[in-house]
């Protein structure tokens, strides 16, 4: 575990602290959730470089918990394993960030979302009860934070709205949005329900990194 704290003494208030904490951080005003915000995280090269990464490398994005609905998710995922010098820039920008412990994380996403794409209202933890629930969850445990960075602007559309928080993030390079999946008592947030909107016009871009509640084990 390197220098970091173990999981179980790493409670959501010392992380949401500590990202309160850094300079720009803003956290939306509501008890509903721990959601905050960080514009101008990283410059336009590395986003440049991570936006030609996923052109080359996307294939359709999937669901858990498949609801049934074949447009829900109608976007475009690349994986972007560690190792390569872009992946590893962001990867070590977001544990200095955080202070989570890289063996949490799940490999860093990209989603790419054309014209008319959209990933419709989902949470990030999968359902207690929920059919895919073991499959996702017996080795690495639940998701607890979401750290999801906007790679571009967008010309129209593409935002992510909070229905349940009544907030809607617009999409801008280099922003980030980062939540907790969870309550403080270690139970699911409900309130954390977000949607990818359609995007209107334009391509969008956005890298996404999710946290487990015991080491990733793939
Ligand atoms: O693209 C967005 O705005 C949201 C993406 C998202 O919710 C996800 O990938 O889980
Ligand atoms: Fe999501």
């Amino acid at each position: 575990m390197g220098n970091y704290p173990c999981p179980m003494t790493l409670t959501s208030e010392s992380i949401a602290a500590r990202l309160a904490a850094h300079d720009g951080v803003q956290r939306l005003p509501t008890p509903k959730a721990e959601l905050f915000q960080l514009r101008g995280f990283a410059g336009p090269d590395l986003w440049a470089e991570l936006i030609a990464m996923i052109d080359a490398g996307r294939r359709p994005s999937t669901i858990a918990d498949d609801n049934g609905d074949p447009v829900f998710r109608t976007s475009e995922t690349c994986d972007l394993p560690a190792g390569l010098p872009a992946v590893e820039r962001v990867e070590a920008m977001l544990t200095s960030l955080s202070g989570l412990d890289p063996v949490f994380g799940e490999p860093l996403q990209g989603q790419r979302y054309a014209i008319g794409q959209e990933f419709k209202p989902h949470t990030d933890y999968f359902s207690p009860g929920g059919r895919d629930f073991a499959k996702f969850c017996t080795l690495s445990g639940n998701r607890t934070w979401t750290f999801m960075i906007y790679l571009n602007d967008v010309a129209a559309g593409g935002a992510t709205r909070f229905k349940l928080l009544d907030k809607t993030f617009q999409p801008e390079a280099g922003k980030l949005l980062c939540w907790n999946n969870r309550l403080p008592d270690g139970g699911i947030n409900p309130a954390t329900l977000h949607h990818g909107m359609k995007v209107r016009q334009g391509v969008k871009y956005v890298i996404t990194k999710w946290y487990r509640e015991k080491p990733w084990r793939g």
